[in-house]
């Protein structure tokens, strides 16, 4: 069951669903969907000077990667093709009975403006503010201005709340993250074709 506007409020006002800071529940609330709005600091990649990523190696992940906090009254422009990591500016924490999934706005969606690449989801037990996958799909650049609505968070009841919430075992490796994450996919437990082979 997706929780609408009513179910959202009881569970903010209940305390175990947080989304802060809600400075205008009026208009952040949606029928069946909180707006989140987008912080200053963006991760960007550089586009050259490193042939090829190997998604185990967090050095070279970091190595790619150059911060921005873009001042107050500034933009950031997501140039097309651009692919950065960007935040919402609210931090949220999900309790174990529900799923949340990131969604673009439509608004900006007509702008050729993607907001998660490829994951979306928020798992039962996650804490943090959330990491935005931001890409430029169009022929023009967008100002992205920090502050902005851009993206919208749905809540899923489960059928019982995860007996192990995100945050309770070894993998989790994004609980807790301020600002937004580059990848940490080098940390995971098993990692890559020896695994495979092993188990082959
Ligand atoms: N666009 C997104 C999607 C998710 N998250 C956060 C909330 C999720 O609960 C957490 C982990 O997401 P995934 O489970 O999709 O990521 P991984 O499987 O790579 O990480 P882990 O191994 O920690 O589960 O990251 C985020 O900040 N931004």
């Amino acid at each position: 069951m997706i929780l609408s506007d009513a179910d959202i409020l009881e569970r903010l006002e209940a305390g175990d669903l947080v989304v802060d800071p809600l400075d205008d529940p009026e208009l952040q609330i949606q029928p069946a969907s909180v707006d989140l709005r987008l912080g200053r600091e963006f991760l960007e990649f550089q586009r050259t000077n490193i042939s090829c990523i190997h998604p185990d190696s967090e050095q070279e992940i970091d190595e790619y990667i150059t911060e921005t906090v873009v001042d107050e009254g500034d933009d950031f422009i997501l140039h097309p093709g651009d692919f950065v990591l960007g935040t919402t500016y609210e931090r949220v924490e999900i309790p174990a009975d529900l799923i949340a999934h990131v969604e673009g706005r439509s608004s900006l969606g007509r702008l050729a403006v993607v907001v998660h690449a490829t994951a979306g989801l928020c798992d039962p037990g996650y804490r943090g503010q959330i990491t935005l996958e931001l890409s430029n799909l169009g022929s023009a650049p967008v100002a992205l201005t920090p502050g902005m609505r851009i993206s919208q968070l749905t809540f899923t009841e489960l059928k019982t709340p995860a007996e192990r919430p995100y945050g309770s075992d070894r993998g989790s490796k994004y609980q807790d993250q301020d600002g937004p994450q580059a990848s940490r996919i080098g940390s995971d437990d098993e990692f890559g074709g020896d695994q495979l082979e092993r188990d082959g």
